[in-house]
């Protein structure tokens, strides 16, 4: 039975136990569930606290992990990162109140409040400055104001929050996070289960970002029509009843479908249809 790790609170509580339904697993109906098995499928989920799974993998007592990047380097746990899930895409930086310090290089002698202490340390020495770090757990932004630091490292998404907090932001990402499964370093035990589950979570994936389209062209046209919808491999063209006419089938980005539909449709293909795809395997 694989053992999995799924995060009990937080941006990537939900957004993970809806992938994991999507890909066909049971998921904990109750969120004081700890434990659910999935015998069906042959899976323990494990729910912990986002923070936690990386120690659990990383010291071999579960066998995957669904967690941040951020999280999983902060931990300095002995496991790896080994497929992106996407959502909880997030930048680390640093911020100030505006006109102070303006680079991480000016950083000498200030304290630096974050929930990220590890990463941050690690970021700070790597640019040769002594500043103090304070770990909060948090609410960072406000560490400014209530006077425990000069410079806050914190998630930032829309920058809404540093922009409530008066705060600006300084230099680059100290990295770009995101969720992601992982596994202990130099783990191969269960492979072929493990294998098995990643590529249930990539048929989630390419069901959410490409739909199926089908439409009717010419046979002159086919090249053409083809250069705008190449697919993932290669479209499907069928020959139709209609002599001198074509079907062809082809995956489409989400994002590009209602534009391809309208090249297609200058192009001359006629009964362009798009249709969701619900699960795949690649
Ligand atoms: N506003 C946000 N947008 C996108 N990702 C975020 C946001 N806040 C946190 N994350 C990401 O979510 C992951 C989990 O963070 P964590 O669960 O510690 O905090 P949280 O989601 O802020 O929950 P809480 O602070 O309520 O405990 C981290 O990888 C972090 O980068
Ligand atoms: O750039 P934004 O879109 O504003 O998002 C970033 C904020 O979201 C998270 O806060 P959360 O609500 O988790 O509170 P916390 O600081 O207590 O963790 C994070 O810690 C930032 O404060
Ligand atoms: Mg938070």
């Amino acid at each position: 039975m694989l053992r999995i790790a799924v995060p009990n609170k937080g941006s990537l509580a939900e957004p993970a136990a809806a992938m994991l339904h999507e890909a066909g697993y049971r998921q904990r109906k109750d969120r004081k569930e700890l434990v659910l098995i999935d015998v069906e499928n042959q899976v323990e989920f494990f729910y912990l606290r986002p923070r936690d799974i990386a120690v659990y993998v990383g010291l071999g007592r579960l066998d995957l992990g669904i967690t941040g990047r951020d999280l999983l380097l902060d931990s300095g746990a002995e496991a790896e990162e080994i497929m992106k899930l996407g959502f909880a895409a997030s930048t680390l930086r640093y911020a100030t109140t505006p006109g102070t310090v303006s680079d991480v290089r000016e950083f000498d002698g200030l304290t630096v409040a974050t929930s990220f202490a590890g990463v941050v340390s690690a970021h700070l020495a790597e640019h040769g400055v002594e500043a103090s770090v304070v770990h909060l757990d948090g609410a960072v932004e406000t560490a400014i104001q209530l006077g425990v630091a000069e410079v806050i490292a914190d998630v930032v998404e829309t920058g809404t929050t540093l922009r409530n907090a008066g705060l600006s932001i300084i230099g680059e990402p100290i990295l770009e996070s995101e969720s992601v499964v992982i596994r202990r370093r130099g783990d191969t035990e269960q492979e072929a289960k493990v294998r098995q589950f990643l590529r249930r979570l990539q048929g989630v994936l390419v069901a959410r970002r490409y739909v199926m389209m089908d439409y009717d062209i010419r046979t002159e046209l086919v090249e053409k029509a083809v250069a705008l919808t190449p697919g993932l491999e290669s479209p499907t063209v069928s020959p139709l009843h209609d002599q001198g006419w074509a079907a062809v089938r082809s995956m489409v980005p989400v994002q590009d479908a209602q534009r391809v539909m309208d090249e297609l449709y200058e192009l001359g293909a006629r009964a362009i249809l798009t249709t969701g795809i619900h699960a795949a395997r690649l």
